[in-house]
């Protein structure tokens, strides 16, 4: 072990480099725990009763269901292939929600038939499908309303979610969401416990959430009142911020919870009514911090009086978001982490792309090829999105806990890439 070393939950990143190779994503599990936990323990000091789904999007992959599952979550997915994903992983069916702005008929049958805890409910031409499959299976199905409560959070345009003007959920303001709702309750087949809402993604303040809770509860006043229905679900989503670097502040998770929960019984006291269980759909706060991206550092290449290109051996393939969201990263040299930071260099991707830029102007030790890049908090988003863009396999992933390391996920070999193509001679 050296201590020039970056190390990473107890272990020598070098030593991963040298046994898994890069491209690597390494998941301290530790601080996944922690940030469960730190969701979960708020909630219960709360006294409202809760769930707080892992966002499966955020980073799906057998292993890292098993751990969600071990910490006692729910699950939120968007796909068959999450579902299947959780199936395989042996996550509670019961605790899993399905999303989805365009879930199709398989989707929908499969979720059924595997006997789904919650479908969250988008729109008019989805609740035409469940009601044909719940009468074809003989069975019932429970949903959730997703709305869109007409909230702008602070954030970057592509992951602003509450917006009227959204491809998401049945809107507040043009009663789509009430249409949806009697609708519903003439259908003996569902039972619908509740709403949902999910403003945005990467959000450090809190006030969209109050925002979006105040509007809920006027939702579910007016329902009262108008319908004789009592919601006994809420869910306010995901989106709670992480830090990426030094300019970003996020707010420590459990004041998120404090926060909402503190809301959601101001709300139900001013409103007189009883308050409803609590659901989020944490992804990125869960697993972002934990995951670090190590690579191999390559070319370097001076522009004179411009900059210094430093190229490494992944980029956008394994991390879109930089040039998805421009969104920034902190990064070190793993093996001169003690090293005084004399240069300024720029980090590039390996893709024939020159928006493949992962960080601009980062301070680094004198670097030379061979170095090792760990850039951090890319545990969200990251091998999610990852692409076989100029047939770049996916990178590995490995685990580490206790002093331990353990490969969760292969790295993807050529033979892997032309897997499914087939000859046309
Ligand atoms: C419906 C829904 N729930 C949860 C999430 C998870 O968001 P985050 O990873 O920002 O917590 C998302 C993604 O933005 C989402 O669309
Ligand atoms: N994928 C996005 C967040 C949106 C995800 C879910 N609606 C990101 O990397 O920040």
């Amino acid at each position: 072990m050296s201590s020039n070393h970056l190390h990473i939950g107890g272990i020598d990143s070098i030593e991963l480099i040298e046994k898994y190779g890069t491209p690597l994503f390494v998941y301290d599990v530790q601080k996944i725990r922690e940030n469960a936990r730190a969701f979960v323990r708020t909630f219960e000091e709360s006294g409202i009763p809760f769930q707080v789904a892992y966002a499966s999007k955020a980073f799906s992959s057998v292993a890292m269901l098993q751990v969600a599952k071990q910490e006692k979550l729910s699950l939120d997915v968007v796909s068959q292939g999450e579902l299947h994903t959780a199936l395989e992983a042996g996550f509670p069916v019961e605790k899993i929600h399905m999303h989805g702005n365009n879930k199709s008929e398989d989707e929908l049958r499969m979720a059924i038939e595997c006997g789904i805890g919650c479908i969250v409910v988008d729109n008019f031409h989805e609740i035409s499908l469940l009601e044909a499959l719940v009468e074809e299976l003989d069975t019932t199905v429970q949903v959730l309303l997703r709305v869109t409560p007409g909230i702008e959070a602070h954030t970057h345009d592509y992951i602003l979610t509450g917006q009227e003007d959204s491809k998401f959920g049945f809107d507040l303001n043009s009663n789509q969401a009430d249409k949806a709702l009697k609708r519903l309750l003439n259908l003996p087949r569902f039972r619908v416990l509740g709403i949902h809402s999910h403003i945005g993604s990467q959000i450090f303040e809190t006030t969209g959430f109050e925002m979006a809770i105040k509007k809920l509860f006027q939702l579910l006043i007016h329902w009262k009142h108008q319908y004789q229905y009592d919601a006994e679900v809420v869910n306010l989503g995901g989106g709670f911020g992480i830090k990426y670097t030094e300019s970003d502040q996020p707010l420590p998770l459990n004041q998120y919870v404090v926060t909402l929960t503190e809301c959601v019984k101001a709300e139900a006291q001013r409103l007189s009514l009883s308050i409803p269980e609590i659901w989020i759909e944490p992804g990125r706060s869960i697993v972002g911090d934990a995951g670090i991206t190590l690579y191999t550092i390559g070319s370097l290449k001076e522009v004179e009086n411009v900059r210094k290109y430093v190229s490494v051996d992944g980029g956008m393939t394994d991390n879109i978001r930089p040039a998805l969201y421009q969104a920034k990263y902190q990064a070190v040299v793993a093996n001169k982490i003690n090293d005084p930071l004399i240069e300024e260099v720029s980090i590039a991707g390996k893709c024939c792309e020159s928006g493949d830029m992962l960080i601009w102007d980062l301070k680094t030790p004198a670097i030379e090829s061979g170095d090792f890049l760990a850039v951090f908090s890319t545990g969200a988003y990251g091998y999610a999105m990852a692409s076989h863009y100029n047939r770049f396999p996916k990178a590995a992933v490995v685990f580490v806990e206790n002093g331990k390391d353990q490969l969760v996920v292969k790295r993807e070999k050529y033979t892997d890439l032309t897997r499914f193509d087939l000859s046309y001679e």
